[in-house]
């Protein structure tokens, strides 16, 4: 029997600390790393970032939608991106924020959660808009294979605000039901900014992962995940990009610096 997403996750955490790094190869990253923005340069960028935080990150989150820009080609880049990582025992937490009706969200599960699957990773980003119930397909497909689903709650961007204060309270309950029972980790992580003024949604009973997302270029920083979230701070999961990736001769360093001082924010 394989481990469950929430024992592999946990052993990562305890392991490499809580650090989320984002694989997001954006058009002004590949100029700054002096790569053309081509399919070899998303290839190129992405095997060196694997090469080089796989074992200092807990988990990796490369960001689909840098790679879909190239069509089949940027596709087939992120399905070896996705094998690389796997090949190195990281976690692989897929952001592409995908959610939508039942015969609809049972393709998607298909293509990022079914274990068969060239895109299959360990986890991936849902967006519950359609309903949390829309998402129950890939919940089922996600415990099925041994997977996760994060569920955006609150998001780091400021826009964000006004809509899903009202509704992130229904997400994170949806989320806790999906997780009872669950140890030591349920298959249902919920999105949560670090950059968000205050918490103002209990995050007590969720028993599942928290993905902290805003750390650096949009302004939070490790401080910010203690002020946030005391409370749960051995379930958070902080997540930074364009920080760490600004210049690939600093990586592995700002990776290890990002990871120290979380570290730092969230142990007791
Ligand atoms: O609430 C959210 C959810 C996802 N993201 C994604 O994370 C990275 C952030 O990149 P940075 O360079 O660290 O700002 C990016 O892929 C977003 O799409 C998020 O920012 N906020």
């Amino acid at each position: 029997m394989n481990d469950s997403f929430g024992t592999r996750l946990r052993g990562r955490l305890d392991k490499f600390g809580p650090l989320c790094v984002g694989i997001d190869p954006s058009p002004a990253l590949l100029d700054a790393w002096g790569l053309d923005d081509s399919p070899s340069g998303l290839e190129h960028f992405s095997r060196t970032v694997v090469d080089t935080i796989c074992d200092v990150a807990a988990v990796v989150k490369p960001q689909s939608a840098f790679y879909e820009r190239w069509g089949s080609r940027g596709v087939a880049v992120l399905e070896r991106t996705i094998a690389d990582l796997r090949e190195a025992g990281t976690l692989v937490l897929l952001d592409v924020k995908r959610g939508d009706v039942d015969t609809t969200m049972a393709a998607y599960a298909e293509a990022y959660l079914d274990r068969g699957s060239p895109l299959a990773a360990d986890a991936v980003t849902l967006s519950p808009y359609l309903g949390f119930g829309s998402l129950e397909v890939a919940i089922t497909s996600a415990v099925a294979n041994d997977a996760g689903v994060f569920v955006l709650a609150r998001t780091s961007n400021p826009a964000a605000a006004g809509l899903q204060q009202r509704v992130a309270d229904l997400v994170i309950a949806g989320a806790a039901a999906a997780n009872a029972g669950h140890r030591p980790f349920g298959p249902v992580g919920v999105v949560m900014g670090a950059t968000l003024p205050t918490l103002d949604h209990s995050l007590a009973g969720l028993n599942g992962p928290i993905l902290a997302p805003g750390l650096g270029a949009q302004g939070a920083s490790p401080a910010d995940l203690a002020r946030l979230f005391a409370p749960v701070r051995g379930s958070v999961v902080p997540s930074v990009s364009r920080a760490v990736l600004a210049d690939p001769k600093r990586l592995r360093s700002m990776t290890m610096r990002y990871r120290d001082e979380c570290v730092t924010y969230l142990t007791d």
